[in-house]
């Protein structure tokens, strides 16, 4: 493993049990900071209403942690409108919100029109179809943020179980993330190989910081913001929280197959133009007390075309 990952995991990897909501809402008062969290959400109806409930009802009522929690609607053909206003979330659609800038569709506009909506200092983003949401997730994503000036994005890691039809495996979740988005980031940006979920939806970041870098239409918008914001800050000024497990709705096989063509065009439109692929993959295993790394050799060597070999020992076919 490199030595630049190793101490950044070292340094930039949290536990989200390190804090408590009161104790975050004691220093944003003092810091006079605001906080805003964002939920994009397409066809969301029947999760979207308890994620907004329990952020409200613990980190804005119980403890002033959170100032507004808004619900963006991507087009949803379901009620899920309705049934977050209905939980006390503020919802606005992705056609109203800078609509001099039009629409595309995808999870990156309804990001980047909730960041245009809302007005905190800190913006959390959290999906709208997960399943026993814990308001402690956004506890933990602000905490590196509300008690280090220098970290200016936090991302979720966590266990991806993976619901099946014979039920839920504990893990398997996160099939883009281990077979694309890992393996493009260990290859071409190798500073970055430390992130556990680098396509996770949870997490939050300075609004003077997210402001300053595009936000990719599709599912490329988290891998997007990785690499984008660490070339603008730096990869110290990023950090990731240990949330334990995070369940969500998950899509077909060909759905996520689309989702890995739009972030490769993501990674593809950033490529750093230098020299050979890294050769180095790190995956992650959960241990007792957080995760373990491991490091694997993913180096290819070729052979050349046979015709050549051929043409050098004047060979001919057997
Ligand atoms: O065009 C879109 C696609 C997705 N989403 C929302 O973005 C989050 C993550 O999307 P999805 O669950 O489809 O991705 P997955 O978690 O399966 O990778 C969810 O809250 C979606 O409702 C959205 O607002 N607009
Ligand atoms: O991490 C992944 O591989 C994908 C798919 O997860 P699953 O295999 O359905 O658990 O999910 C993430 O990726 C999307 C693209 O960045 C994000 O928008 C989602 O929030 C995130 O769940």
């Amino acid at each position: 493993m490199r030595p630049d990952v190793r101490r950044w995991l070292r340094r930039r990897t949290f536990s989200a049990a390190t804090w408590g909501a009161a104790e975050l809402a004691e220093a944003r008062r003092a810091q006079g900071a605001t906080v805003s969290v964002v939920l994009p959400a397409l066809d969301e109806e029947p999760t979207v209403g308890a994620i907004v409930t329990a952020v409200r009802e613990e980190l804005v009522r119980r403890v002033a942690l959170v100032d507004e929690v808004v619900v963006v609607d991507s087009g949803s053909a379901d009620r899920t409108a309705a049934v977050a206003a209905a939980a006390g979330a503020r919802v606005v659609d992705t056609t109203t919100v800078l609509a001099a800038h039009g629409r595309v569709p995808g999870k990156g506009e309804a990001l980047w029109k909730g960041l245009a909506a809302t007005s905190g200092d800190l913006v959390v983003f959290v999906d709208a179809d997960l399943v026993g949401f814990d308001p402690q997730f956004v506890v933990g994503l602000l905490g590196p943020l509300l008690t280090d000036p220098g970290i200016g994005y936090v991302k979720a890691l966590y266990d991806r179980p993976l619901s099946t039809t014979e039920g839920i495996v504990p893990s398997g979740g996160g099939r883009v993330t281990e077979l694309v988005a890992r393996p493009l980031l260990n290859a071409f940006w190798p500073e970055l190989a430390g992130f556990v979920q680098p396509l996770s939806g949870e997490y939050a970041g300075r609004r003077e910081l997210l402001e300053q870098v595009p936000f990719v239409s599709g599912y490329g918008v988290e891998f997007g913001l990785l690499v984008d914001l660490a070339a603008l800050a730096g990869v110290d000024a990023l950090a990731q929280v240990d949330l334990g497990t995070r369940r969500h709705g998950h899509q077909s096989d060909a759905a996520l197959g689309r989702m890995a063509g739009q972030i490769l065009q993501t990674a593809l439109s950033r490529r750093p133009h230098a020299g050979a692929p890294a050769a180095d993959l790190l995956q992650f295993l959960r241990t007792a007390d957080g995760v373990e790394a491991v490091s694997w050799n993913v180096g290819v060597t070729e052979r050349p075309p046979m015709s050549a070999v051929r043409a050098e020992t004047g060979g001919s076919r057997p």
